[in-house]
């Protein structure tokens, strides 16, 4: 594709014959892909041996200036962006309407969605999901929106079983949706800071699965997790403590020697299930 310029009279053939982007190969059609991130997630997340992959299957990543009309941009095939806020929102849902051709990853009403892990897990409950494959379901949780000092009574009320973990209610993408803390004991739990969810902690043998799905495609990678908490240190431990990003990138178990029942993969027709449920009742991609 030729990327519009002054002198372009007509949209040419998706050919990259002058293009103003490096030295590309000439007549190679290619996917271009608008990217408004910020520039903490283009550090993270798109390295050179990215684009200089997706460069060789034909897919071009262009910054969106975000001090230019999205308009006079492109033109895009795909906008792929992490950005927050009310104004952003407003500027890709015009740029929606005015651009029913771009594929906008992903409609800022989806992922409003999912920036609260009450909503954002509330579908994966409703879909109650279970086949001969294996179940999905989600932990007991309550999610309290104030006053930490009615903490402890609620969980009690609700029933939920120690240990806890605390997590923001809003997942946004902010150092501070990822602050999580364990909570042993249900008196500590007044020292939260509301709006949170708490949820029960699952024990899964120090290992979990990330699943990354993008249309029909899906990805699994195992990533170490925070140990399992036996009766007996639930019963010698008390208070709430913070925890880093036990499973972030850095955490990888692919090659890690692990207990054949704790590294074993989901069931690839399982995940195939949940992706195209989590799709179509998240209308994400
Ligand atoms: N209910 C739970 N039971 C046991 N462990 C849990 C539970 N919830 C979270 N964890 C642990 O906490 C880690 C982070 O949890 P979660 O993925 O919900 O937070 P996050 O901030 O979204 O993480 P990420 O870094 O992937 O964005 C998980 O990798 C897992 O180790
Ligand atoms: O394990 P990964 O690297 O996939 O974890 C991601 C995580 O899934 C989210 O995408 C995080 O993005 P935010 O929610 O915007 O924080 C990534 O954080 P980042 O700070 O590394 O971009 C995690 O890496």
């Amino acid at each position: 594709m030729r990327l519009k310029d002054d002198n372009d009279e007509e949209e040419g053939p998706k050919t990259m014959s002058h293009c103003s982007i490096g030295h590309l190969q000439p007549e190679k059609s290619f996917v271009i892909v608008g990217y408004a991130l910020t520039s903490k997630k283009v550090e993270s997340f798109l390295k050179p041996k990215l684009e200089g992959l997706a460069r060789n299957k034909g897919i071009l990543f262009v910054a969106i200036d975000q001090n230019r009309p999205l308009s006079d941009q492109g033109p895009f095939d795909i906008v792929l962006h992490k950005l927050t806020g009310k104004e952003w929102r407003q500027i890709l849902e015009e740029y929606r309407r005015t651009h029913p051709e771009v594929t906008v990853l992903d409609p800022p009403d989806a992922i409003q969605h999912l920036h609260n892990r009450q909503s954002m897990l509330q579908c994966v409950a409703d879909m109650n999901l279970s086949d001969t494959y294996g179940k999905v379901g989600v932990p007991r949780q309550l999610v309290i929106k104030r006053d930490s000092s009615s903490i402890p009574d609620a969980v009690t009320k609700a029933g939920l079983i120690l240990p806890l973990v605390a997590k923001p209610l809003v997942a946004d993408g902010s150092a501070k949706s990822h602050e999580l803390s364990l909570a042993y004991d249900e008196y500590s739990l007044q020292k939260l800071e509301p709006p949170l969810v708490l949820q029960e902690f699952v024990n899964h043998g120090g290992v979990l699965f990330k699943v990354y799905i993008v249309g029909e495609a899906i990805k699994v990678v195992r990533r170490f997790s925070l140990p399992d908490v036996t009766k007996r240190e639930l019963s010698k431990n008390a208070g709430v403590f913070r925890f880093p990003r036990v499973s972030c990138a850095a955490a990888s178990a692919d090659d890690a020697d692990l207990d054949p029942s704790v590294a074993e993969l989901p069931p690839r027709p399982l995940l195939e299930r949940l992706a195209k449920e989590l799709r179509r009742r998240l209308v994400v991609f």
